[in-house]
């Protein structure tokens, strides 16, 4: 079933799309001018430090990288990913697939238009509250797992290989993020699967098309406010050119790189609460150009809602104490704690300082 309901239709019109604004140069509307929020500050200017560089086809047997995993995910909860085995070439033609789509005319984009109160389809921010920041970009956004979750009116005709690409890239990823939920287990001395087998047979997968129009506001505006993903683990695609993403570390606004054939990878709030805290699922935010339109791919893996998650028991002693409660579908938890401006991950939170059983 396609839904034909126009961008910004939900509260407000008048509303010109990004693409035409970022054409004639027009000032962003109020809407888009971030404020000063808990997440971080504003100031889009940021560090340009290293992000550690991790090589997957090390992980099976060297100890050497797999300490360098368990560390960079213990302090930034971030790396970039070489050695995953899926070609440059491939790579090129995800993200060729995704241009495409993207440049196609607004009413052909339309056929995929996510309906007003779901996230599945083509469109912007979901508009929830008149207060609410938004963020300059447009997305398409899909479910690819559970396979019998799909809904194939929304996957876009248009490259006509669209949707050949986008299965194939999702089994690829799946493939290394499983392999990395395993690694980050044998890290911390845990059992293999104590991290993958609590995401379950029917974990959800969502691919998210970020395309960002260019902005005469860098300074204003940002392509996505600071958040933490609600995923279990999260793999990016970035643009090959053009940069954007920066990510929080000790307070300050880092920038990651472009680097052609690799996928970033950064944990999302499950897996903080599943480590108990032995790692971090980092805030991150993008930064809008005046000259340059970015494109990313993000791959975003969390555990089938259905189950309940929750540290694993052998990071839990008296030294350091549970963290977390045990949730359940909290992709709705972080959802709702985003909208109403709290962190998510402080919701579920246990007061170290209470009588907590
Ligand atoms: O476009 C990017 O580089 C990151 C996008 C992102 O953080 C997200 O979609 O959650
Ligand atoms: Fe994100």
């Amino acid at each position: 079933m396609s839904t034909k309901v126009p961008l910004f239709s939900e509260k407000n019109s008048l509303f010109k799309s990004l693409q035409d604004l970022s054409i004639n140069g027009d000032e962003p509307p109020l809407q888009y001018i971030v404020k000063e929020s808990k997440f971080g500050s504003k100031d889009t200017s940021a560090l340009s430090i290293p992000i550690p560089i991790i090589d997957v086809s090390l992980l099976s047997y060297s100890k050497d990288e797999l300490e360098k995993l368990r560390s960079c995910l213990n302090s930034e909860g971030c790396f970039q990913a070489i050695g995953h085995g899926i070609s440059s070439s491939y790579l090129d033609r995800v993200r060729e697939a995704a241009k495409h789509f993207f440049t196609l005319p607004a009413e052909e984009k339309q056929k995929y238009a996510r309906a007003v109160n779901e996230s599945e389809g083509y469109g912007n921010d979901m508009i929830v509250s008149d207060k609410q920041v938004l963020d300059w970009n447009y997305r398409l956004t899909l479910r690819v797992f559970p396979e019998d979750k799909r809904r194939p009116a929304l996957w876009p005709e248009n490259p006509s290989d669209f949707s050949e690409i986008l299965d194939e890239f999702s089994t690829k990823t799946k493939l290394m993020m499983n392999l990395l939920l395993k690694a980050m287990a044998r890290s911390l001395n845990l059992e293999e699967g104590s991290f993958l087998n609590q995401f379950g047979e029917r974990a959800l997968m969502q691919a998210r098309f970020n395309f960002y129009p260019r902005c005469s506001k860098p300074d204003l505006v940002l392509g996505v406010k600071p958040h933490t993903d609600r995923s279990g683990i999260t793999v990016l695609l970035q643009d090959k050119e053009v940069e954007g993403l920066q990510i929080l570390i000790d307070d300050k606004w880092v920038n990651v790189p472009t680097i052609a054939d690799a996928l970033v990878v950064n944990l999302g709030d499950q897996m903080q609460i599943m480590s108990n805290g032995m790692f971090k699922s980092p805030m991150h935010r993008v930064v809008t150009n005046p000259e340059k339109l970015r494109m990313s791919v993000a791959m975003f893996n969390e555990p089938d809602p259905e189950i309940e998650i929750g540290p694993v028991n052998d990071l839990i002693d008296e030294k350091r104490p549970r963290l977390y409660r045990n949730v359940k579908n909290y992709g709705i938890i972080n959802y709702k704690s985003y909208q109403e401006g709290k962190i998510a991950l402080e919701t579920v939170q246990i007061d170290q300082h209470s009588d907590q059983k």
